[in-house]
């Protein structure tokens, strides 16, 4: 696991299969880090309608490429049929120092492996707890669910600098996300 201060500013990749609590970690982490001024938690776009609470922006997908195209993009990627992207604007604060945590992919995070500037947040948790919180979260028709499933047993493992597995009360997992990003910012 890399471990220890990041001197310079960096990525913090989040990723995991559909339904281990990315979502809720972040967030959770997100408040309890409230007071930390090196941390950023980028808020994702998505080419996905928004609903209350959504941790991303809608975009359209010809407003993606046009950002994408004119260097709006500090990251982009593809997957459940819609696309992601984080915002330049967020590399800016890398390049300041900052350590921006973003809400990501496990397909797009095993393209980076080897770059200093990006660590990995492995979040999981057993297959049976994905089902039932996907199927109770209720954001996605059977299908998708079913979909998304499959995507989960389908991806390689990522071998990632800390692996969380979320099991057993949110706050378990998420305060050792909150520790070892604390860490990371000290
Ligand atoms: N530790 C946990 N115990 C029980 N339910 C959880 C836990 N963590 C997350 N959930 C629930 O599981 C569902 C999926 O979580 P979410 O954060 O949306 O996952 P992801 O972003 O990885 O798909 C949500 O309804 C969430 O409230
Ligand atoms: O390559 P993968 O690791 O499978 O990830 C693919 C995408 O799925 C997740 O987003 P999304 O909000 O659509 O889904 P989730 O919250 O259900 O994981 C994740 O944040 C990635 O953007």
């Amino acid at each position: 696991m890399k471990q220890g201060r990041a001197p310079s500013g960096c990525w913090v990749m989040a990723c995991g299969p559909s339904g281990a609590g990315k979502d809720s970690l972040l967030a959770w982490a997100e408040a309890a880090l409230a007071r930390e001024p090196r941390i950023v938690f980028a808020r994702r776009l998505v080419t996905r309608a928004t609903h209350p609470g959504s941790d991303h922006d809608e975009v359209s997908p010809a407003a993606m490429r046009a950002l994408g195209e004119s260097g709006g993009l500090a990251w982009h990627w593809e997957a459940h049929g819609h696309q992601y992207g984080v915002r330049a604007a967020y590399a800016d604060l890398v390049a300041q120092g900052r350590i921006v945590v973003v809400n990501g992919s496990r397909e797009h995070v095993a393209g980076l492996a080897g770059r200093a500037d990006v660590r990995s947040v492995l979040i999981t948790a057993p297959a049976e707890a994905l089902r039932q919180r996907l199927l109770a979260r209720g954001r996605e028709p059977a299908q998708a669910v079913a979909g998304r499933l499959h995507r989960n047993a389908a991806l390689p493992a990522l071998a990632a600098d800390l692996v969380l597995v979320n099991d057993g009360p949110l706050e378990r997992a998420a305060g050792a996300l909150r520790d070892w990003l604390r860490e990371l910012a000290a």
